[in-house]
């Protein structure tokens, strides 16, 4: 029965989603004004198309491709008269395309990942010539590889499932060390990962064409559902480990696959909030929506050439390709607002540019009300969470993510900053060849931190403590944080032992009276006094006063929870217990019992500092915390007298 209320619910968010895009939609505008064969020629092949594959009732190949993909992406610009490389495509020399690093994977475009173990390496994303990144699979400078295997859904869910098992293009992953000798061995009992190879499939830039895309979405979902639904009337529901998954026929592996790939050919400020999810524990989001959206993590959809040629063009100008020696048309990196491209400038020096898509910028408002739709209509949210408020935060986060000369504005600024701080790099910021949609920064090299997570204790224990004295030096000295915990932001550089900063395009300022009041709290929180948690948290707004005991109980345990790390000298270990499940756990009597939304501030402060506690979790580091804050702690300026409050507890 509960199932059939889901499929009913499904069917609504859809009816819904189609009923809104129909209703803000130009072409139905349009179509009202009698421009009907307009509308039919124009629209009616891309809305099936569109509609249809993000459904994931039609197969998921490029639809782009004008022919068989080109193999060559680099492109070498002459000295002479200034050449424009999309439009007359006077190009001085291509060369074939090399492996390329995309966030520590190793990706041949145009070429199915075939067994290629020893190939593919946890090589940085940077600062490589075109020479060494040919050689780059055969480099071994950290000491890891990946294996990797192409393999069906077909292989992974061992179901027959009928969704288009070919052409998912996930491939299995196992992560494998170099032993001292050279050998390489699978580490054992380490759980296969769904990879998946980029499409590239144009970026539905229209408003009409993305809430399309949210409609197809929700049919699909729908369709997922009931071929779940079916499958548990006829064979039972199965015995699964995760309680919501055996509750909703919703949450089905398939339909968790869906919404990825649908995310991944959308992009934008959808993509963004998936990738957000991602990095968060099993405990607060559903374990087969968190394997989904791992594969959102690793990168979207690539948009084709064309299109890049287009947003290049009208940001930097036609003559754009006479600032460059050379540029890579295979992405880097095919992130949720923008595509990072490899560049070398007339310089000689190697570069990243950050080109973003068309149409995101302008359909944060629309995408994201499509996913509230969804939601909503999917009952995943629990009530309490007081989303509305939460919205509202993101878009204006997402609406100043998407303006790149404020992200240039803030890498600048975190570059002097974190000038004189040992250990971190910002790399510079390109001036002329920045605008609001393209942003042009040094190359740097490194691994992710979930890689790094591979590396010796010694190395995680160092990347973990760099992590969070970075996190609390940001708020408690700089009062300027990057709130975007993204594991791919901190590349850290094995043999200079450098943490290289990237995307500065989610940073804030904090008043100090807030840090003022924040830094007592922490330090209430590790010390367990339970009174001045309480104090605290009224004066920043977490709690009215009103609360009821059962209320308050939760919050300070929630509170001491955070504080733990700090409560101790000699280093916390974080592979001891798992903050974050004891903390949802707490969440849900809080959720329950909450009578006001935290304060604004506080969605991305939090958002970050459980970043750099899952990103020590991840890398199972020892971090001396309570050593780190006392530091931090001596050399605060409290903004009025009443700082005693915290000093005398220390
Ligand atoms: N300066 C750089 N040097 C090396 N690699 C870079 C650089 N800038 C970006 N990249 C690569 O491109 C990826 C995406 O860049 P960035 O995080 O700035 O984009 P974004 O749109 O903000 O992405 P996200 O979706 O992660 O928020 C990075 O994870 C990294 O792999």
């Amino acid at each position: 029965m509960a199932s059939f209320q889901n499929i009913r619910r499904l069917a609504d968010g859809v009816f819904l989603v189609a009923f809104e895009a129909a209703k803000r939609s130009p072409v139905f505008e349009a179509a009202r004004s009698g421009e009907i064969e307009t509308l039919v020629s124009k629209s009616l092949n891309k809305v099936l198309v569109s509609a249809t594959d993000l459904a994931g009732l039609t197969r998921g190949r490029s639809r782009e491709f004008s022919g068989p993909r080109a193999k060559e992406s680099v492109v070498f610009f002459s000295d002479g008269p200034e050449t424009n490389a999309s439009a007359s495509g006077s190009v001085c020399e291509v060369i074939p395309s090399a492996v390329i690093t995309n966030q520590g994977e190793s990706l041949e475009f145009g070429k199915e990942l075939q067994e290629s173990s020893g190939e593919s390496e946890l090589q940085s994303s940077g600062g490589k010539t075109e020479e060494q990144r040919v050689n780059v699979g055969e480099s071994r400078d950290l000491d890891a590889v990946k294996e990797e295997k192409v393999v069906t859904l077909g292989d992974l869910t061992n179901d027959g499932a009928s969704y288009e098992e070919k052409d998912v293009n996930l491939v299995v992953s196992a992560e494998k060390r170099v032993t001292d000798g050279g050998c390489a061995e699978i580490s054992a009992g380490v759980a296969p990962v769904k990879r998946r190879r980029p499409r590239e499939r144009r970026v539905p830039s229209t408003p009409f064409s993305r809430a399309l895309g949210f409609a197809g979405l929700g049919a699909g979902l729908a369709w997922g559902t009931l071929q779940e639904s079916a499958k548990r009337l006829v064979f039972g529901t199965p015995d699964l480990e995760d309680k919501q998954s055996a509750i909703s026929p919703f949450l089905s592996e398939q339909n968790a696959e869906r919404l990825a790939l649908a995310l991944c050919r959308m992009r934008g400020a959808a993509l963004k909030l998936g990738q957000m999810l991602s990095i968060q524990d099993d405990s607060l989001v559903p374990k087969p929506i968190l394997a989904a959206l791992d594969i959102v993590r690793q990168g979207a959809d690539v948009m084709p050439r064309s299109q890049l040629n287009d947003v290049l063009d009208s940001e930097l100008g036609p003559n754009w390709s006479s600032k460059l020696r050379s540029f890579d048309y295979e992405p880097l990196a095919a992130a949720s607002i923008g595509q990072v491209h490899r560049a070398v400038l007339k310089d000689g020096l190697e570069v990243a540019m950050k080109i973003q898509y068309p149409g995101v910028a302008e359909s944060i408002e629309s995408d994201i009300e499509n996913v509230r739709r969804l939601l909503d209509y999917t009952n995943l949210i629990p009530k309490g969470l007081f989303l509305d408020r939460a919205i509202k935060v993101a878009k204006e986060e997402l609406a100043r993510e998407c303006d790149y000369l404020l992200e240039a504005a803030n890498q600048k600024h975190f570059r002097e900053l974190l000038a004189n701080s040992e250990g971190y790099y910002v790399p510079m910021v390109i001036d002329d060849i920045s605008s609001k949609k393209v942003l042009t920064t040094e190359l740097v090299t490194g691994v992710p931190v979930d890689k790094v997570a591979l590396l010796d204790q010694e190395t995680r224990n160092y990347v973990g403590k760099k992590l969070l004295e970075l996190t609390l030096k940001e708020l408690f000295a700089f009062r300027f944080m990057q709130t975007d915990p993204n594991w791919s932001n901190f590349l850290y550089d094995e043999p200079t032992k450098m943490i290289n900063l990237i995307d500065f395009g989610a940073a804030r300022e904090y008043p100090q009276n807030f840090v003022d009041d924040y830094l007592r709290m922490v330090i209430a929180c590790a010390n367990s006094d339970r009174d001045a948690v309480i104090e605290m948290s009224r004066r920043l707004g977490f709690l009215t006063g009103e609360e009821s005991e059962v209320m308050l109980d939760a919050h300070v345990q929630a509170g001491f929870l955070v504080g733990l790390p700090f409560s101790k000298s000699g280093g916390y270990d974080f592979r001891s217990t798992n903050i974050t499940r004891s903390i949802s756990d707490l969440g849900v009597t809080m959720l329950k019992h909450r009578l006001t939304p935290p304060p604004d501030e506080v969605y991305s402060l939090h958002r970050k500092l459980s970043g750099a506690f899952l990103a020590c979790i991840k890398l199972g580091a020892v971090v001396p915390c309570r050593e780190l804050l006392l530091d931090v702690y001596r050399h605060y300026q409290f903004s009025d007298e009443s700082s005693q409050l915290a000093s005398s507890s220390l």
